[in-house]
């Protein structure tokens, strides 16, 4: 640890752990992904959240890369008063003066320069040589420094570049005046042995080392940026650059919820403290979200919408049980509010009795069971199922236990060329009796099969279909009224199919016709 990152240590009564700062970028490294481009009042927006949840350093920007980008970098540095405030610049004098006049009324500035250092960019970006290099580290270096007392210097695209010319780079850097010594993968190539062993080998090697605190920042090319930064803290490094969400140019940077959580939940084997209140991360990220009218991917870690959700059968019995069975973190910690069991294809008996419950029913073991039976088979058929398409089955099912007469199978043909026909099998008092019938549209067909099938006198009053939830799969609910000799009856079936539950709905409203003492003349041949 150095001296630096000591200052920052654990708060009082905790086990000493060091400190690790974090370095937001998502200003200025999460706007260069495509797309992402915030504008004044939505910066000031997301610096505010950062602030409030404590990270140590903003990046509010790159100065020169636009007068909007100035604007918004010096806004943000009057109003942070927390964290510190930072502004990107190259290796060229105009950016570092006009980065130090965007942050210079920042309570705590920070002037953050970077040159390349691979041969790759030297040779083919810089068109330099190593030596020239060297020369523009310490000039530049020495310039911010002269500005602000905070420098933060990038080795751009360390992890493609010699060890021996790394270190002298470095050297150079921390003699002419930088406090914070940054070795970013600038393109998302090191692996994490080899990002922790260039830590320790460039803190072990350059004699003024400790002047500085080392920083990782890494991009996720080949998905490593997170497993890359804690290797990097291994190594020696005590700032983690990181972005909200995880965005940033190309594949983006390492997300911050995901070293700080990573840091929080393991521990026991990564003793590293951040100042950040983990209760706000989703808060930003749907701020950054927002913001950037980017969306945070289903299955993220940490702030997706799944991060928290239970789908299968098996996780939801050993969540009911006890969270920690499938969960390593509460939601609440990362403040999602709770826990949720999605009911679908892959859920059991257990979360269902569960759901049910939660809904206000109390269904006997047969009960439950059928129900259950008529989920799958909706699960099956339909994406998504909601607890409006839960209550209209477990409705349904209360209302037919009784019933003298249900649907077994329906078949209809319906399009342009009529007339449409239904053949029906209907259980009539436990006999099977199908008829065929026509109609002038297909629900008029299933109708006149029903009423083939049982006879009766009664008049359809209202017919009525509405979607129970969205989309093509949607239940439709339908509602059918039947009077007869001055008593009416209202029926409602739900069902993927308008047809079936049209079907369903006119049965249950006949069932109530038959239970209130109406005749029934079932004529068809029994099966
Ligand atoms: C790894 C990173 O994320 S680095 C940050 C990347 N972010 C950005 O580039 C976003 C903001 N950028 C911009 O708005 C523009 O690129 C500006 C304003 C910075 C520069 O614009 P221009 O002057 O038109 O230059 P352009 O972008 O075409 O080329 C970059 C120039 O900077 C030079 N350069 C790149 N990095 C550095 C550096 N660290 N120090 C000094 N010069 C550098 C390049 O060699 C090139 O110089 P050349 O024109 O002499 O060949
Ligand atoms: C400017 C530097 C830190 C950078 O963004 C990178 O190397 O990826």
């Amino acid at each position: 640890m150095t001296d630096a990152t000591r200052n920052a240590s654990s708060p009082q009564g905790c086990s000493p752990k060091d400190r690790v700062l974090i370095f937001d970028t998502t200003l200025r490294d999460g706007e260069q992904c495509p797309g992402a481009t915030m504008t004044f009042e939505e910066k000031l927006e997301v610096a505010d959240v950062l602030d409030a949840m404590g990270v140590d350093i903003i990046e509010a920007g790159f100065p020169i890369a636009s007068d909007g980008d100035f604007e918004a970098v010096s806004a943000i540095a009057r109003r942070i008063k927390r964290a510190t405030v930072a502004g990107l610049a190259r290796a060229i004098s105009a950016d570092i003066a006009r980065a130090g006049e965007a942050v210079r009324h920042a309570a705590k500035p920070r002037i953050h320069t970077f040159v390349s250092t691979s041969p790759i960019h030297l040779e083919h970006q810089m068109r330099k040589s190593e030596e020239e290099v060297l020369e523009i580290i310490t000039k530049t270096v020495a310039q911010a420094r002269n500005l602000v007392e905070d420098v933060e210097w990038s080795a751009m695209d360390a992890t493609r570049t010699p060890i021996d010319y790394l270190c002298r780079t470095v050297e150079a850097a921390i003699k002419a005046g930088a406090t914070t010594i940054n070795l970013p993968d600038t393109v998302g190539y090191a692996v994490p042995d080899e990002y922790r062993a260039m830590f320790r080998q460039i803190r072990e090697r350059v004699p003024n080392a400790d002047k500085a605190i080392f920083s990782v920042h890494c991009h996720n090319d080949l998905g490593l940026a997170v497993a890359n930064s804690l290797a990097g803290i291994e190594g020696g490094a005590r700032q983690i650059e990181c972005t909200i969400n995880g965005i940033g140019e190309r594949a983006g940077n390492a997300a911050l919820e995901e070293v700080v959580m990573a840091l929080r939940v393991r521990g026991d084997v990564l003793p590293y403290d951040t100042g950040i209140d983990a209760s706000l991360l989703t808060r930003a990220s749907k701020a950054v979200s927002t913001a950037c009218s980017f969306p945070v991917q289903y299955n993220k870690a940490i702030v997706g919408r799944n991060a928290f959700a239970h789908e299968s059968g098996i996780h939801q019995d050993g969540m009911l049980k006890n969270q920690t069975t499938y969960e390593i973190m509460t939601p609440e910690s990362v403040g999602v509010s709770k826990t949720s069991l999605v009911m679908g294809k892959h859920s059991g008996r257990a979360a269902f009795r569960s759901k049910l419950k939660e809904m206000g029913y109390d269904l006997g073991d047969n009960q439950l069971e059928d129900a259950f039976t008529r989920f799958k088979a909706l699960a099956d058929r339909k994406k998504h199922v909601y607890d409006e398409d839960i209550e209209a089955l477990v409705d349904e099912n209360l209302a037919s236990a009784h019933d003298r007469v249900r649907l077994v199978s329906l078949t209809v043909i319906a399009g342009t060329r009529g007339p449409q026909r239904a053949t029906m099998k209907l259980d009539v008092d436990g006999r099977f009796v199908t008829e065929e019938a026509e109609g002038n549209g297909p629900i008029d067909a299933v109708f006149n099969a029903i009423k083939a099938i049982v006879p009766h006198e009664a008049v359809l009053e209202l017919y009525d279909v509405h979607a129970v939830t969205e989309g093509t799969d949607a239940q439709a609910e339908v509602t059918v009224r039947l009077s007869h000799e001055g008593s009416s009856v209202t029926g409602r079936g739900a069902d993927p199919d308008t047809l079936v539950s049209s079907a369903k709905a006119y049965l249950v409203a006949l069932n109530k016709l038959i239970a209130k003492g109406v005749r029934l003349h079932a004529q068809a041949a029994a099966e």
